[in-house]
């Protein structure tokens, strides 16, 4: 904790003291602006006049800089990656401001390779610290590394032993990142820990953990052959066992596969999305679950770039967020009621199923989210179906005697389904947030099932495979709800997506999609 607070303030002197340093520094020539003008960003001209360095690999520097702001500056890194290019003079500004000089404009090679270390390097930090933490002198040289050295030691690591990149040019070009934006023995340090690391890969012996001992010691290596947290790890093994919790770390590690969803609202058929993949040279294939779904493994950032997203054209959404839509099953004319609907990835697929007929309420308690999903609804053409409340569930419904057809209840949750699209999730979560989430899934359950008309359908979902987010939370619900009962889901979902029980489920391994859980309720006449 101290060490990472640590961190966390010698983060914040970096970013702070950028003018500072471009006055002191030699390397930096001179920022003419303000302290504020410059916090400002792409706007301010001052980073025009920092030294132009040539040297050093853009990619890199910017990679540095973006894994400081994730894990220092509380930024999201599927939010900095999707962004994309528009975002690039936004983020050269924050480069610039860290590390005292200006690098090249990012072409779309580089933005793809920032998004690959990036998202690489913060799934394998556990494993990559330590790597890099056995290879120091001593224990106090990683603990009290500077956050930018060791940002830069964990990128030299990821491309050397993750990648295979050719490691005597991942060597050279991180020493130069180190020396340019810190100091020379910066940079030699660089160089001693790499190329160590080079030459035990090399001899196949690297200094990983073994896994052996007991339970708890081999959750601690897993945690670190597989770089996720060691109360994850416990926690899978316990429900799923070891083979499957390893399994399911692998597909976390994985590079994400992400789908399309087009916009059947605005006239765009699956058939007009492939036309234009096409065109793009994006390779996908149609769902095999979902006639407007369209998945791709690579070529998202392409997808990005076109504009197809601001134009409404087609949305991201995992086919596991469309099948939950298919066992509420929207018909026109229904009065449906999405109870966490923000930013609205459910709200617009149920609202484009109504045909133009019923309507879709939309209650968050995020305005910020409510407002994106407000914009979003329009670009998409279903606004005429989408009426937005923002409110707290729990006191909407005491204050509402509103009765739906459907209520669909997309809760909350841990997103430990969705772990190999947020890269960074893994270490915000903390066994201790379990307990509050599943109160709070008690509580929102309960507000929406006030909601159901009599006959009316209840459908609560996550974006967890956790059972005790999922199949715990629907029995304790049933045993406080006697006039709901389930409803299995084979009628609504492909066969192999439904659990004993009736419950819908999708399980990265199994799947291949993000994990995902629904169950469809009924309530009494
Ligand atoms: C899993 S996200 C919903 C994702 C959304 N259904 C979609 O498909 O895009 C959960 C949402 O619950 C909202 N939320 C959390 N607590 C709430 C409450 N007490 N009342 C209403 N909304 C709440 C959060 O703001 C968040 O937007």
């Amino acid at each position: 904790m101290a060490m990472a607070m640590a961190r966390v303030v010698s983060m914040r002197v970096l970013i702070s003291s950028e003018t500072h340093r471009a006055s002191s520094s030699p390397r930096s020539l001179q920022s003419k602006t303000s302290p504020s003008a410059s916090r400002k960003g792409s706007l301010n001209p001052s980073h025009k006049t920092l030294k132009l360095n040539l040297e050093v690999s853009p990619h890199r520097a910017v990679s540095a800089v973006r894994l400081m702001r994730i894990e220092f500056g509380g930024a999201f890194a599927d939010l900095l990656n999707e962004k994309g290019k528009g975002s690039g003079d936004n983020e050269m500004g924050y480069v610039e401001r860290s590390i005292g000089f200006r690098t090249r404009d990012l072409d779309d090679r580089d933005l793809r390779l920032v998004t690959d270390i990036v998202g690489g390097t913060i799934r394998w930090r556990r494993y990559l610290d330590h790597l890099i933490s056995s290879l120091c002198h001593a224990e106090n040289t990683f603990r009290g590394m500077e956050p930018l050295l060791l940002q830069i030691l964990r990128i030299g690591c990821y491309e050397i032993v993750k990648l295979d990149m050719p490691p005597y040019a991942v060597v050279d070009e991180n020493v130069r990142l180190a020396k340019a934006a810190l100091r020379p023995g910066a940079g030699n340090m660089v160089n001693a820990i790499l190329r160590k690391l080079v030459l035990l890969k090399e001899n196949n012996s690297l200094p990983l953990p073994k896994l052996e001992g007991d339970d708890r010691a081999q959750a601690r290596a897993l945690a670190t052959l597989y770089s996720h947290p060691v109360w994850m790890v416990r926690r899978w093994a316990k429900y799923l066992g070891k083979e499957e919790a390893i399994r399911l770390m692998k597909w976390n590690n994985s590079d994400p596969i992400f789908s399309l969803r087009a916009n059947s609202a605005k006239g765009i058929s699956r058939a007009d999305l492939v036309t234009k993949l096409n065109s793009l040279k994006v390779p996908h294939e149609p769902s095999p679950h979902l006639n407007d779904f369209v998945r791709i493994k690579t070529g998202l950032q392409i997808v990005i770039q076109s504009g197809l997203l601001k134009e409404g054209f087609c949305s991201v959404q995992d086919d596991s967020a469309g099948l939950i839509v298919s066992l509420v099953d929207p018909q026109p004319g229904e009065i449906i009621i999405d109870c966490c609907a923000a930013p609205g990835g459910k709200t617009l697929y149920m609202a484009s199923r109504l045909h133009g007929q019923g309507m879709v309420s939309a209650v968050d308690i995020n305005k910020g989210r409510l407002r994106i999903l407000k914009e979003t609804a329009m670009l998409h053409h279903v606004d005429n179906v989408i009426t937005i409340i923002h409110a707290d569930l729990r006191i909407f419904t005491e204050n509402n005697t509103l009765k739906c057809d459907k209520v669909l209840l997309d809760a909350p949750c841990s997103g430990l389904g969705v772990l190999s699209k947020r890269a960074d999730l893994r270490w915000n979560r903390k066994l201790e947030d379990m307990e509050q989430l599943k109160n709070l899934q008690d509580e929102l359950l309960d507000a929406a099932s006030l909601l159901v008309k009599p006959g009316g359908i209840l459908v609560y979902s996550t974006c967890s495979i956790d059972p005790e987010e999922n199949e715990e939370r629907v029995a304790a619900f049933l045993l406080r709800h006697p006039e709901f009962c389930i409803d299995p889901a084979n009628r609504y979902v492909p066969p192999h997506f439904v659990t004993e029980d009736g419950f819908y489920s999708s399980n990265p391994v199994k799947h291949s999609l993000d994990g995902a859980f629904a169950a469809r309720l009924v309530r009494a006449s």
